[in-house]
């Protein structure tokens, strides 16, 4: 077990307005906003901030801002009953059988949506809209309206252990639950050797189904990295999201996704995954939850503290925890990103750094936006990466 928090949060260790970053070079503004070729908007603007005094929450507990399962009992609405009547007027004495049917009953679709962000708006029951009862003279009864239940882009749609629909496109839907089909009114039997039916039938009932929803967050770049390696920071600096920053460990709950924009109009989703430690599929820290988070990303940044001693072996770390929750995923195309290099300890180690994984990895500073410029090229080429080798297989890329 690791402890929630290891360190206490002052209002002036917090970025983002909030306080001030008290580790920055004399003369230096911090959170000067580098010099930019790529412009950012934001797609998760919800901010975990907590209020003075608040008691620092169990590990369980935090675990729980963030839903991205859920079991849902889904009923389609009934069908409408038939009706039995006959037609009656004066001087028109067998005016026959007028009973109208039933209206159909409406289905419950599920529905991606991109302003939904967690499946913490899904309630764990829904009920169809049912179908009005058929009335005299013929009427028919009005269907039920269909019932639209939205969930964040990402879901998948479990019965059982089957996968039944995987909604990873904003507007996807899945019919949950079909509505009943609604009874035949006493018109509908009218026959040659039956002129005065009396019999209807009732609305059928809407189909039921339990269905178990697993949200797996859909973003170009995934950023993997241990608690405290600057993940959030990172994302503010090259998106406008605005995940927490904090210098405790675990500040971010729930995966962000920030849309860096690109000169050529391109969006790259970029994901801020949770903080992951060893043993993390083993359960350890926030547990292997968030790493199926990162199975969707198409790349990923791997983002290692250079402030650390050997922070290579945070990066070997990383890659075999990837492993352990999926083969193959570590090998994913990467960057590996080594954050803090605005300190002198973290500067000193870049050498030994580039000597261990090669001139490609970058090393930058959240903080003051040093060198963030390498990476948002180096996002650039890998999106590019990913638009080719996803066209060469007949396969749309995903665009956000
Ligand atoms: N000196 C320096 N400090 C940084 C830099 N980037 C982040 N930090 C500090 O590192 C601490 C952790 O930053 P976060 O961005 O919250 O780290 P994280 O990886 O998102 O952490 P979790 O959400 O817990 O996984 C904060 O105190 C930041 O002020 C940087 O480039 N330079
Ligand atoms: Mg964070």
């Amino acid at each position: 077990m690791v402890p929630s928090r290891l360190l206490s949060v002052g209002p002036r260790t917090v970025f983002g307005g909030v306080g001030r970053w008290t580790r920055v070079a004399p003369g230096q503004l911090p959170w000067h906003a580098p010099p930019r070729l790529l412009s950012a908007s934001c797609a998760d603007l919800s901010k975990h901030q907590e209020p003075p005094g608040k008691k620092p929450l169990s590990e369980k507990k935090l675990k729980r801002h963030f839903v991205d399962h859920r079991r849902v009992l889904i009923r389609g609405g009934c069908g409408g009953d038939g009706v039995s009547c006959f037609h009656s007027e004066p001087r028109k004495e067998f005016g026959g059988p007028d009973g109208g049917d039933g209206g159909d009953g409406g289905h419950v679709i599920l529905k991606a949506d991109q302003q939904v962000k967690s499946l913490s708006s899904v309630l764990s029951r829904y009920q169809g809209f049912h179908g009005q009862a058929g009335g005299r003279k013929n009427c028919s009864g009005r269907g039920g309206a269909v019932l639209y239940i939205r969930v964040p882009v990402g879901t998948l749609v479990k019965e059982g252990s089957e996968v039944v629909a995987d909604l990873s496109c904003p507007g996807a839907e899945y019919v949950a639950a079909r509505g009943g089909a609604g009874g035949k009114g006493n018109r509908f039997f009218l026959a040659n050797d039956s002129r005065a039916p009396v019999t209807c039938t009732p609305g059928q009932p809407g189909q039921e189904r339990v269905l178990f929803l697993e949200l797996k967050t859909v973003a170009h770049a995934g950023m993997v990295g241990f608690p405290n390696a600057g993940k959030s920071s990172l994302l503010r600096a090259i998106s406008n999201a605005r995940p927490a920053v904090a210098s405790y460990p675990f500040t971010t709950l729930k995966p962000h996704v920030g849309i860096v924009r690109c000169d050529d109009h391109q969006q790259i989703a970029v994901a801020d995954i949770p903080g992951i430690i060893r043993g993390a599929h083993r359960n350890r820290g926030l547990g292997s939850a968030f790493l199926r988070h990162i199975e969707r990303c198409r790349f990923l940044l791997f983002v290692v503290d250079l402030s650390e001693p050997e922070p290579w072996t945070q990066l070997e770390d990383l890659k075999w925890e990837l492993e352990q929750h999926e083969a193959g995923l570590s090998r994913r195309p990467h960057v590996v990103v080594a954050n803090k290099v605005d300190l002198p300890e973290a500067r000193a180690a870049v050498p030994r750094l580039r000597a261990r994984l090669g001139p490609s990895a970058v090393a930058l500073s959240a903080a003051t936006g040093e060198n963030v410029e390498a990476l948002l090229l180096r996002l650039q080429e890998l999106y590019r990466q990913h638009v080719a080798t996803e066209l060469q297989r007949g396969r749309q890329p995903l665009r956000w």
